[in-house]
Formats: C-alpha cells, sequence, structure tokens
C-alpha cells in the first residue's frame, strides 16, 4: 500500500497540504516497521510536510468549494450552526460547526469547527445510565460557549450513537438515551423528532464519505473524481465508496449497494459496516474473548503481548484479565496468525476497490501515530501503557491487506483532520439534519 498522511491546515488554505510518503511493501514484518516508522517519522517532520505539494490537482481550502467570485466573505450573511454528538464506543464528542450559505443552490461554506470530547463512551455506563448522561452536559456548555444565545433556540443538537449501544442489550441503550434525551430538552438548543439515536451502520460509512469528499472539494468538482472512506472504530469497520464499475453493482450483495441524496445530488454508493470488527472488538476476538462476558479470574492470552505481561482491560463496562503466552509463541509471525482468524473470510471484496484511492482515519490514524518503535519482535521493550500495539498493528495490517485484500499499490491517505475539521460521519450527518429542517439546501 502506498501510503500518504494528510495535515490539517487552516480553513483558508488553497492548496492541498498533502504530503504523499509513497514507498512499497516487501514482507510483512518489514510492511509493519516501514508503515508505522514512516508515520511517525511524517508527524516529526510536520513543518517540512506542510510545503509539500505532492498532490497539486486536489483543491482543499473550502474555499476551493465555491468560485472565486463567490468566496468573498460577506457581511450580511447570518451563520447557521449545528451540533452533533457523537456518542462512540470509546468516548463522546461534540462537534459545533457554524456554516454560511451565499445561494441556495450552492454548498453551504463550513466556516469553522469547534470539537471536544470525553472518555470513556455511553456504553461504559450500561449500568448507570444517569451518570453516563451527564458527560453530555459539560459537552454542552462548551456549545452554548461557541453558539451565539441569540442562535440557541434554533440551533439544532442531535445525538448519534454507534457500535457501543449497537453491541449493548436494547434495554440498557434504550435507558441511557432516554437519560441523554433528557438532559437534551434541558439545553437552550432546537431538539428535533429523534434528536437521539442510535445511527445505522450504513448511514455511518455514508456520512463519512460525504464529509471527506466535501472537506477534499469533490462534491463541488464537477468530475466529483471523489475518493473512498476506511473508518476504523473501536467496535465496528466501515467502508464506502462509490463504484465506477458496473462489475461491482453486479457483483456486491444489495445491501451493500446504497443509493443517497444529498445537495440535490443523488450517490450510489457502496457501503458496509462490519460490526465486531472495530480495533478493540478484534482485540476480545483475537484474544477469545468476545461474547464471553466477564468471566471470573480467567486470562485470556495471545502471542501479541509481552510473554511476561498480565493486567486488565475494560471495555464496554466490562473487565477483562489478558497476558501474553509464557515459555509460548510471541512476535509478529505466531501473532499475524491469530489476527488472520479474526478476519478469514468476514469481509466482501470487489477488484475496484484496489484501484480506488482511500482515507482513512479514526483508528487507522490513531494507532500509527501512537507508534515510535518496532513492534512485536521487541515486545520486551513495550511499556504497560501500550501492551496493545503489536496486536492493534498486525490485525490492522490483515485487515488491509487480507480481509479488504489491497494491493501493495493502492493508495492509503491516513488523515484525522482535513482544514481543521475532523473526518468521520459527524459533519455529513450535521448537513442532513439541516437539510431535513430545511436550514440549508
Ligand atoms: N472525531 C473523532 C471520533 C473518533 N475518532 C477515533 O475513532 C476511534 C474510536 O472509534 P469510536 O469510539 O468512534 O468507535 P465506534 O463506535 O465507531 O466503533 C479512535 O481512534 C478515536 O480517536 C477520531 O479520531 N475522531
Ligand atoms: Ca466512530
Amino acid at each position: 500500500m502506498h501510503l500518504s498522511s494528510v495535515k490539517d491546515k487552516t480553513a483558508t488554505a488553497h492548496r492541498a497540504d498533502i504530503a504523499a510518503l509513497n514507498y512499497k511493501m516487501d514482507s510483512e514484518p518489514s510492511f509493519l516497521r516501514t508503515l508505522f516508522s514512516l508515520i511517525l517519522v511524517s508527524s516529526l517532520l510536520d513543518s517540512v510536510l506542510s510545503e509539500v505539494d505532492a498532490c497539486p490537482d486536489t483543491k482543499t481550502g473550502l474555499e476551493s468549494l465555491l468560485p472565486s467570485t463567490m468566496s468573498i466573505q460577506n457581511a450580511s450573511i447570518e451563520s447557521v450552526y449545528g451540533i452533533m454528538f457523537d456518542a462512540g464506543s470509546t468516548g463522546t464528542r461534540i462537534h459545533i460547526y457554524s456554516f454560511t450559505q451565499k445561494y441556495s443552490d450552492q454548498l453551504p461554506e463550513l466556516e469553522r469547527e469547534i470539537f471536544e470530547s470525553v472518555k470513556p463512551g455511553l456504553s461504559a455506563y450500561a449500568d448507570l445510565p444517569e451518570q453516563g448522561a451527564e458527560t453530555i452536559r459539560g459537552l454542552l456548555e462548551v456549545a452554548k460557549n461557541a453558539v451565539p444565545s441569540s442562535h440557541w433556540r434554533k440551533t439544532p443538537v442531535v445525538l448519534k450513537a454507534t457500535a457501543g449501544l449497537r453491541l449493548l442489550p436494547e434495554k440498557k441503550a434504550l435507558a441511557l438515551l432516554s437519560e441523554v434525551k433528557d438532559i437534551l430538552e434541558e439545553s437552550p438548543f432546537l431538539v428535533p423528532d429523534n434528536s437521539v439515536s442510535i445511527m445505522n451502520g450504513t448511514y455511518e460509512g455514508i456520512l463519512a464519505w460525504i464529509t471527506v469528499n466535501f472537506l477534499t472539494g469533490q462534491l463541488y468538482s464537477q468530475s466529483k473524481q471523489t475518493v473512498g472512506i476506511l473508518d476504523l472504530g473501536g467496535a465496528s469497520t466501515q467502508i464506502t465508496f462509490l463504484p465506477q464499475s458496473e462489475e461491482t453493482l453486479e457483483q456486491s450483495p444489495l445491501d451493500f449497494i446504497t443509493s443517497f441524496k444529498m445537495f440535490h445530488t443523488t450517490y450510489k454508493l457502496y457501503t458496509h459496516s462490519y460490526l465486531g470488527l472495530g480495533l478493540k472488538a478484534a482485540r476480545l476476538a483475537t484474544l477469545g474473548a468476545l461474547g464471553t462476558g466477564a468471566v471470573d479470574k480467567q486470562v485470556f492470552r495471545s502471542s501479541c503481548l509481552p510473554r511476561n505481561m498480565e493486567s486488565m482491560w475494560q471495555f464496554g463496562g466490562v473487565s477483562y484479565r489478558y497476558g501474553g503466552i509464557e515459555n509460548g509463541e510471541s512476535g509478529f509471525k505466531s501473532c499475524y496468525a491469530e489476527v488472520l482468524r479474526v478476519v478469514a473470510g468476514k469481509l466482501h471484496r470487489v477488484d475496484e476497490m484496489k484501484e480506488s484511492t482511500f482515507y482513512a482515519f479514526s483508528y487507522y490514524y490513531d494507532r500509527a501515530a501512537d507508534t515510535n518503535l518496532i513492534v512485536c519482535d521487541h515486545m520486551e521493550g513495550f511499556t504497560s501503557s501500550s501492551p496493545f500495539l503489536c496486536m492493534d498493528l498486525s490485525y490492522i495490517t490483515a485487515l488491509l491487506k487480507e480481509g479488504f485484500g489491497f494491493k501493495m499499490t493502492t493508495p492509503l491517505q491516513l488523515t484525522k483532520k482535513v482544514n481543521n475539521v475532523e473526518t468521520g460521519w459527524s459533519l455529513g450527518a450535521t448537513f442532513l439534519v439541516l437539510q431535513s429542517l430545511r436550514i440549508s439546501n
């Protein structure tokens, strides 16, 4: 895979700040080393990279979404605000967006995003719904400071939960959502119908695709050379792209192809969310602990962990004991065999995916950015703060290579933000809310 790391810059940037660092992998262990040490190097060389215009054709400045005659600031145009909560399996985040829209037949222009987050996510409060909902209250204060009070009543606030709540028993998930709804209703913001819900995985992928293609200017461009997205969450993972070939449409299960209308255009997208293949769910699957609940005293072991390690780990409100295999196997080869079992036969692929460009974010980005050592074959050096590094990186490699079937030459761009705006489904979801309330086109 060719990897590029995308650096975010100001919203007025006129040129693409995409630094492409291409290289070829030869074997898995060196791939893993090169891949993740490369990302470290890219973050250290931030200032240098921002000067590199490796993809001069890609416009990422928000101004580039509008013709130059329309990007002149007009003080008489009022800002419109939208508040979106992303209740993910590992944390809850608030995104407060402000937009202007000068002409009703044009895309809205994103002025700014304010972002804040808390950990753990709502699903960690499965048995304490009131306490879980309290985490929302603090984030709402951020919104009150960000949105002028004259706009509070007309600014919609919506919370969408993803895989963490999808995996909880329905009763517990509904109790959490009901407490959250009460807190939103106490706020001064506009609370639309169905403002608190568990989002369907299909939407998660489509809305992230809308976000990334909006931010990279593809939705405005006539050529619509869109990019695909790969989102790796804690509990689920999504892939979405706009198929160009008839074969893809023919070879895909019906529920992988969805037509979606936004900004007066209908997009027929390939999208799927794999529940249970998020990074943290994959840890449980690798350890053989998925679906076991809290098993007292049982230690789940893996060759992806340092031999002498034994510790506790919490996910979704459940604690698990885990450790390495003392006097047993350890290192990349055996670890890779373990994670391969987690992805084997679980993912649908089409040939076109290998030829497309994908933006990969969330854990694809975070775990790469965390990496500052050669992993797997040097686990003795692991600190207790990152015991899962070898397992996670091996899983990401297996998922991309053996799961989705990406070739060495498939370009993947690791992103956290584009133009200082978070990648992910929240911005697309906010467009949908504004559209349904007829606040935007
Ligand atoms: N705005 C956001 C939201 C999540 N993330 C990343 O997404 C990963 C966790 O995914 P998640 O908690 O949303 O899990 P899911 O509910 O999507 O499975 C972590 O790597 C987060 O840092 C992000 O980078 N930016
Ligand atoms: Ca997510």
